[in-house]
């Protein structure tokens, strides 16, 4: 027998409000798992919304109204501080961006950035990914040029994070470069790639002239994806960009990642230390560049460095588009950095030697200067034994000051 319409009408209904109730669970549930995104990074918007006058003010104060109005990305790195402190002191207005990370100890990130401080240099602390915040900070500055130091360093860290190479080293400089390209006036562009892009070649010295399409580590790869991206943006955009080619660069205020800084803390606690050797038993050997070339070549690039042709993202023609080899051209092997260590520390270092692990590590490296030479009037001035000398200087009086700051 047929049942009565209004016990179908009724069913119907008691199901369509069953099935909006779980549809409604459901949205609920959809909006709680991934709620709405903000058009920029959650953080940006919070920095900008209390930054106020005062961040503003300090931000024009350290940038001043000099010729010449550089932000430094990676202020409160090794090369970044020195870069900085240099273009300050010879009255260029600098303002530092940085994002502490934990890489290695924020303690020597804090130290660098309280001495850029004194020195009159704002550090902003923040993310080269935060687009909005860039914007906010070319809005505020008309900056001339953009030194790009930020990067995600060190090569055979790669293996363990290879995610943050990518995130730094790619999204960070495109993010970098879009910033340049949209900001009316456009600024010239000089930025750290690295002597890790000559990757395998086994022709030395290295030139700019020679193949860099076998990179031995993802470190390696990206900062050659940096340079293939440099070449995107001087292209379509009219950004006049520098790329330099740094080798194993060192001295006072370093990194702890690398081997002569944490050899020196190894040998003073009499720790052993790995000392890698190539396959045919040699040691493998670096162009260790002291920073204080290293500065010279960056003030040199940047003050060669033409205006970009481009404005609010358009081009109005060709651009300067520029590679250098900055190094020191003698290369020295790790176990002479060793000895000289010793020297310095007057202490035996416990060497444990090893074959080079196949972590991203290349044997040897040693740069053709002539082209920066030329161009930049790059001439390093410092050998390995001077420069340690420095640094070992340096490592004594601020790691027995560690509570205490300290100037250079
Ligand atoms: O020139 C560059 O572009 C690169 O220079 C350094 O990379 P690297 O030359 O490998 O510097 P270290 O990690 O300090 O190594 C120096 C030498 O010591 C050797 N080493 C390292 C670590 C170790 O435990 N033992 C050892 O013998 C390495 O094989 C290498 O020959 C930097 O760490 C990179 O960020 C930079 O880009």
């Amino acid at each position: 027998m047929d049942k009565p319409s209004y016990l179908h009408r009724s069913r119907f209904l008691s199901r369509t409000k069953l099935l909006a109730f779980w549809t409604l669970i459901f949205l609920a549930l959809l909006l709680f798992l991934f709620p709405k995104s903000p058009p920029f990074p959650a953080d940006s918007t919070r920095r900008i919304l209390q930054a106020g006058p005062l961040w503003e003010n300090r931000i024009r104060h350290s940038a001043n109204s000099h010729p010449h109005r550089v932000l430094v990305t990676g202020a409160a790195g090794f090369v970044g501080l020195h870069v900085s402190l240099a273009l300050k002191r010879r009255g260029d207005g600098v303002v530092g961006i940085d994002n502490f990370n934990p890489y290695y100890e924020t303690s020597l990130k804090r130290s660098r950035a309280a001495l850029l401080d004194r020195a009159g240099v704002f550090v902003v602390e923040g993310d080269i990914n935060d687009g909005a915040l860039l914007i906010k900070l070319f809005e505020l500055v008309k900056f001339t040029h953009v030194m790009h130091l930020a990067a995600q360093a060190g090569v055979r860290y790669a293996m363990r994070n290879p995610s943050s190479y990518v995130q730094s080293n790619i999204a960070g400089l495109v993010s970098v470069l879009e910033a340049c390209k949209s900001a009316n006036p456009q600024p010239a562009v000089v930025w750290a790639s690295s002597s890790s892009v000559y990757g395998l070649n086994s022709r030395v010295p290295f030139s700019e002239k020679d193949r860099t399409d076998q990179p031995a580590s993802l470190y390696a790869a990206t900062k050659k994806a940096g340079e293939e991206i440099a070449h995107t943006y001087n292209h379509i955009y009219g950004l006049s960009i520098t790329g330099l080619r740094f080798f194993t660069v060192y001295g006072p205020w370093g990194r702890p990642d690398m081997a002569y800084f944490f050899f020196t803390k190894d040998i003073l606690k009499g720790k052993t230390i790995r000392v890698f050797e190539r396959a045919d038993q040699k040691s493998v050997a670096r162009d260790f560049t002291y920073i204080d070339d290293i500065v010279k070549g960056c003030l040199g690039a940047l003050d060669t460095a033409e205006k970009s042709t481009g404005s609010g993202g358009r081009k109005k023609g060709k651009a300067q588009l520029r590679v250098f080899n900055l190094g020191n051209t003698s290369p020295v092997t790790v176990s002479e950095l060793v000895d000289n260590l010793e020297n310095l520390l007057n202490m035996k270092a416990n060497r444990m030697v090893l074959p080079m692990p196949r972590n991203g590590d290349v044997p040897f490296t040693h740069a053709n200067i002539s082209l920066a030479q030329k161009e930049l009037g790059y001439k390093p001035t410092t050998d390995l034994k001077t420069g340690l000398k420095e640094f070992v200087d340096w490592y004594r009086l601020y790691y027995s000051n560690s509570r205490k700051k300290i100037v250079l």
